[in-house]
């Protein structure tokens, strides 16, 4: 029997997820979000392959840590444009490996869309473009059936997907401590969300719940989040994910009597810091503008706003 040969062969990682924040001394901040895909190929790998020779297998780890490395030590404008930051890593691949003959790399984005408040773009905040799906429900019940004279209408309206993120001008401090927690208190962080939100009307009378100005309430509702996550003068390092939910849903509920209660799910998309002491560069608490986005697990915190006259039940 023959044996086999290897036609071609590339290794790497994929999806690494590298967040480079730059951080001007005037307060405005930009942001690339990417995930990265670094393949190496050369004939000495073939060894890696048929014989389970590893000595010269650059570990996909490294690859990994070389694209935070590079994310953080790279001039800004290298990082920002991908591109750009792609040809870097390759080429600082086949540089620094002799047997590295071709590195492939692939930088996929999506971008966050900075928020505008009165046409001027906010210094630290983002949205993704036309990602949330506004929905409703209605459910018409009669009072007393069989008769259909009198019922009870509930319009439930919301809207989901909304991902904004903010890279300065959030704090978690002061938590419980016990021998299980391990979180240091973080007196600025990233905020990220996936921002649920849901509100109620309740009305006996058809027509004049017909009448309420659903869209401006649909628009002052994502206003309101948008507003609360970016600007609220109330706590301008919001205290956490709770804090910023329960002043979101105070506004909507100030500002459209129609509005019932409001419901809020807030996962908190944790985006940390990617250590690089071991590269002897410092990229901890505010040091930090390399991260690593965790997809799960999040934070998810909700709450149901209401009223006082509501009450609990
Ligand atoms: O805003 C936050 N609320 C929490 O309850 C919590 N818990 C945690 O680990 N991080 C955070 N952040």
């Amino acid at each position: 029997m023959e044996t086999s040969i290897i036609k071609s062969q590339a290794y790497g990682k994929d999806r690494v997820r590298v967040v480079r924040v730059v951080r001007h001394a005037d307060g405005w901040q930009e942001i690339a979000d990417y995930w990265v895909c670094c393949l190496l190929s050369g004939a000495q790998f073939e060894s890696s392959y048929t014989k389970g020779d590893n000595k010269l297998v650059v570990a996909t780890d490294s690859q990994k840590n070389t694209v935070y490395y590079l994310a953080k030590t790279l001039p800004a404008e290298k990082v920002m444009v991908p591109e750009v930051f792609a040809t870097e890593v390759a080429s600082f691949m086949v540089k620094k490996y002799a047997h590295v003959t071709s590195c492939q790399v692939k930088v996929t984005t999506k971008p966050w869309e900075r928020m505008k408040f009165d046409n001027k773009g906010h210094a630290h905040s983002f949205y993704r473009e036309g990602k949330e799906t506004r929905w409703t429900e209605a459910v018409v019940t009669k009072t007393n059936p069989p008769s259909a004279e009198q019922f009870t209408v509930k319009v439930n309206s919301g809207f989901y997907d909304l991902e904004v993120l903010k890279t300065t001008n959030s704090s978690f401090v002061d938590f419980w401590r016990d021998e299980l927690a391990t979180l240091p208190d973080m007196p600025d962080r990233m905020l990220s969300t996936k921002v649920l939100c849901q509100w109620k009307y309740v009305s006996t009378d058809l027509a004049t719940l017909q009448q309420l100005p659903f869209d401006a309430i649909f628009a002052g509702a994502k206003r309101n989040t948008l507003d609360a996550f970016a600007n609220d003068p109330r706590a301008w390092v919001h205290a956490s994910v709770q804090t910023t939910l329960y002043i979101m849903a105070d506004r909507i509920l100030n500002d459209f009597a129609a509005v019932d209660d409001v419901y809020y799910a807030l996962p908190n998309i944790h985006y940390f810091p990617f250590d690089l002491s071991k590269f002897g560069l410092k990229n901890l608490q505010s040091d930090a503008e390399v991260y690593m986005p965790i997809a799960d697990p999040s934070g998810f915190i909700t709450a149901t706003i209401s009223r006082p006259s509501k009450g609990k039940f």
